[in-house]
């Protein structure tokens, strides 16, 4: 009889923490002359980056962030974008700026995101806060890797002396992660497209992080028994019967009755970097207005 993984709920995790940070803008409001502020950057419409944008916004109004965020046309040049940033960079009522990825193809996203304040930079893919992640030192973190590193404490899941392995290698996901981890005393492996033999990789995995963008790649037989699964992969994918649907890098439902902790998609670790994004913007407002 196999026994169940216990399944992380990032959304629980994310309303509480929410929860948390609502109460700590309230309080900081009496002695703020402002609100935390965030500007997200939209260019083009593509339709994934529409709802994650909307979602954003929704969250910061519940936390009592205000948004300025500004959505341009796809032709938008490289020289509006830039100055675009240039204001927010200047804009004091601004705590954070993110540019959401991707950028249409004729748009240059490193020259866009070096050119973000790295004190506003709530990404944490300035090279600056790169930077002080590879050297261990305080700065903004990406939001998706520090949403997982706040899952795994949240379950009491200490990585030290663990072996973490993170497939995928992006900057966005999969470097950072793998800093995290390492700082967490983790050894930590890092596979990608061109590793052979995947399975015999991920089956050593005490810890298996997944951020690749293909739907169900990891099947049960690539997961250590009793393992802790985290699949950021999100994937809208058509079934038999034509309905679109979300699915992440892991076939969830194999997966569960080997691993020891696994989260689903929608409902993990999605929630958790909207709800990082919302915390980098309040400890850059407390830094700007020297509230601490
Ligand atoms: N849950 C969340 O909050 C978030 C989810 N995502 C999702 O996470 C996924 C990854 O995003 P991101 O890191 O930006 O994606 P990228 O496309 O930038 O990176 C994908 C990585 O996966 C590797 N890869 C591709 N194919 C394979 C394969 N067959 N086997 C092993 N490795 C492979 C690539 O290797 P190589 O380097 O060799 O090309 C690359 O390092 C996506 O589904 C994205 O939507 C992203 C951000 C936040
Ligand atoms: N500069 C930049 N920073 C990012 O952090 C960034 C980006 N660009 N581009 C795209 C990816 C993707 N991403 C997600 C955010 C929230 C959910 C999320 O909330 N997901 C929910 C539900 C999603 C739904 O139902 O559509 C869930 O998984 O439960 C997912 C994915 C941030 N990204």
């Amino acid at each position: 009889m196999s026994k169940t993984a216990v399944i992380i709920d990032g959304k629980a995790v994310a309303e509480k923490i929410q929860g948390q940070l609502r109460s700590q803008v309230e309080e900081l409001a009496q002695k703020a002359s402002r609100p935390p502020g965030l500007a997200v950057l939209m260019v083009g419409d593509n339709p994934a980056s529409a709802a994650y944008v909307r979602n954003k916004e929704r969250s910061c109004g519940k936390v009592g962030i205000a948004s300025y965020g500004r959505h341009f046309p796809e032709q938008t040049s490289q020289e509006e974008l830039m100055q675009a940033i240039a204001d927010l960079n200047e804009d004091d009522r601004v705590d954070g700026i993110l540019v959401q990825l991707p950028l249409p193809k004729h748009l240059d996203a490193v020259a866009a995101i070096n050119h973000i304040h790295p004190d506003k930079d709530v990404d944490g893919l300035h090279p600056v806060n790169l930077g002080r992640l590879m050297r261990g030192e305080p700065g903004l973190c990406s939001c998706t890797p520090a949403g997982v590193m706040a899952l795994l404490r949240e379950y009491g899941i200490d990585p030290r002396g663990k072996q973490a392995t993170i497939v995928g290698r992006s900057i966005l996901v999969g470097k950072p992660i793998a800093l995290m981890l390492l700082a967490a005393d983790a050894t930590v492996t890092m596979a990608h497209s061109r590793s052979p033999d995947l399975g015999a990789i991920t089956r050593n995995a005490d810890i298996l992080v997944v951020a690749v963008g293909r739907p169900e790649l990891i099947t049960a037989d690539m997961v250590k028994p009793g393992a802790i699964v985290i699949d950021v992969g999100i994937n809208r994918v058509t079934d038999y019967e034509g309905k679109s649907r979300l699915t992440g890098d892991v076939n969830y439902d194999s997966a569960k009755d080997v691993a020891g902790f696994i989260t689903p998609v929608p409902g993990g670790v999605g929630p958790m970097t909207v709800t990082l994004l919302l915390q980098n913007t309040v400890e850059s407002y407390i830094r700007r207005l020297g509230l601490e």
